[in-house]
């Protein structure tokens, strides 16, 4: 089967958050499996596209609002296990950051179109469409309404959900920015008088997943506004589980660290990777290290991080390191703490791919007091690299982490407070200090399995049904 994922990230050509992880694995998983799948995403100047080479397959000058932008889709030449197009649009993608510019909506909904002519223009077209979030959520409007695009209507198209936070909408008196369509489908388009097209995604895709099967039961009650849409189209939704890529995020061979390990020599490799972490950072190797590794947003508790670091510290005989950027408030009080507890927490605001692997691998736990995480990739690095998760018991978290005390390798609490957090902190510290079981518990961790090999099946099962439901469609007009 050949599948087309369309993602505004993929790591490593650019990452933001735990989307681009996935686009960035998951079709080399499903090759692995005996399928044809490719990724195409926009052409930003991040350093990876600036190194890459390829080559221009397809040519157009794109027409938004009577304003024509020269572009063209290269197939870039690599390395990470499938095919990957980058739809360069003079003026639009071509910039330096994902996500974050006043335009962002005129930028994707170019995007989109772009991939869509060029699919036009292809022979030998996907069995089906994966799109990923909002920014590629008009795609299964465009593809059955407008009709430049009749001849892809037939295509089957998923949409995956890894974040319902954001939804990408914008004022209907910029419809203009879509090709032409009959305004009769204009409720597609719409929820709550704006152009929202999560919701249009979710409205028109074939099939919808979440990341795991627990965000899909809690969208439904709690979606952004959105839950009733979710409850509407229960019976095409599904949630499937993410996986990590076990090369990318392999201890024993990982580049960024310090000392590598496998579960054999995980408590020497653990040592020397917490002793070079420590020294950077200047804390104490010998006490507890916790860590933290997000965006600074709402979702993920980043608000609660300050009182939490602040009360812990009071409480407990712990080190604490920091890894993230986002709400400058929040940053501005984690960079304040610094001073207030020199050698016992330190903090780099900013994104460092390489620090986030040395945390994993040098920090005794990691903190995700999330509100709300759709899967959460951070808890499955951290069991794989031997580092203790501590979690909210929500989404994605509660599907894959259990605490020590029913019987798993985690420590969980049922609330983003202050008060559960700095508990979970207590408890972790006692844990620690078990040394017997607090190494049995690594090794454990360290064999538990979430590679993508399981996922990229189930992702396979869910496209079947569609192409199956596409042919027998294509069959019942052939005889009519
Ligand atoms: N400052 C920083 N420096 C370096 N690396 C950093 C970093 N901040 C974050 N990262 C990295 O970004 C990724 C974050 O992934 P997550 O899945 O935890 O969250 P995110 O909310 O971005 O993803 C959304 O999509 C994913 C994928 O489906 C879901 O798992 C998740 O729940 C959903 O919110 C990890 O690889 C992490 O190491």
């Amino acid at each position: 089967m050949t599948i087309l994922h369309v993602s505004a990230e993929c790591y490593p050509v650019a990452k933001v958050g735990g989307l681009a992880d996935v686009v960035g694995a998951l079709p080399k998983y499903q090759n692995r499996i005996g399928h044809k799948a490719s990724v195409v995403m926009p052409y930003y100047k991040t350093n990876w596209v600036e190194r890459a080479s390829g080559k221009g397959i397809f040519r157009h000058n794109l027409v938004v609002l009577g304003k024509t932008f020269f572009a063209e889709v290269l197939e870039v030449d690599n390395e990470l296990g499938f095919p990957l197009f980058l739809v360069r649009i003079a003026d639009l993608t071509d910039r330096e950051k994902v996500y974050g510019y006043e335009d962002d909506s005129l930028r994707f909904i170019a995007f989109q179109r772009l991939v869509l002519q060029w699919l036009l223009t292809l022979k030998k077209k996907p069995d089906v469409i994966n799109c990923h979030d909002y920014h590629t959520g008009l795609i299964p409007f465009m593809m059955q309404k407008c009709p430049v695009f009749t001849d892809l209507k037939d295509i089957p198209t998923t949409l995956s959900i890894h974040n319902a936070q954001y939804q990408g909408e914008f004022s209907h008196n910029w419809g203009g920015l879509l090709p032409e369509f009959n305004h009769s489908d204009l409720g597609l388009l719409d929820w709550y008088g704006k152009i929202n097209p999560l919701a249009t995604a979710i409205k028109c895709a074939w099939k919808v997943n979440t990341v795991s099967p627990s965000y899909m039961v809690e969208l439904q009650e709690k979606a952004n506004g959105l839950e009733g849409l979710l409850r509407q189209e229960k019976a095409k939704c599904v949630g499937i589980l993410n996986g990590i890529d076990t090369e990318t995020w392999n201890p024993s061979t990982d580049e960024y660290l310090v000392k590598n390990y496998n579960i054999r020599t995980r408590v020497a490799g653990r040592k020397k990777n917490k002793e070079a972490l420590c020294k950077e950072f200047g804390l104490d190797p010998s006490k507890p290290l916790f860590g933290f590794i997000g965006r600074l947003v709402w979702e993920k508790g980043a608000d609660l991080l300050p009182e939490i670091i602040d009360t812990a510290l009071q409480q407990h005989d712990v080190n604490i390191i920091l890894l993230g950027s986002g709400a400058p408030e929040v940053e501005y009080q984690l960079e304040a703490l610094k001073d207030k507890y020199p050698g016992r927490y330190n903090a780099y605001i900013g994104y460092e791919e390489r620090m986030s692997h040395w945390v994993y691998s040098g920090a005794d736990f990691l903190l995700m007091p999330s509100r709300v995480e759709p899967c959460g990739l951070n808890q499955l690095y951290s069991l794989r690299y031997g580092c203790v998760p501590i979690v909210r018991r929500t989404g994605g978290l509660k599907d894959t982490v259990i605490d020590v005390g029913d019987g798993g390798n985690g420590i969980c609490h049922d609330q983003t407070s202050v008060f559960d957090v700095v508990y979970s902190i207590g408890r972790a510290s006692v844990l620690y200090h078990e040394k017997k079981f607090f190494k049995e518990n690594q090794k454990q961790m360290m064999e538990t399995d979430h590679s993508w090999e399981n996922a990229a099946g189930e992702y396979v099962s869910l496209y079947e049904q569609l192409v199956k439901t596409a042919n027998n469609r294509k069959t019942s007009k052939t005889k009519k």
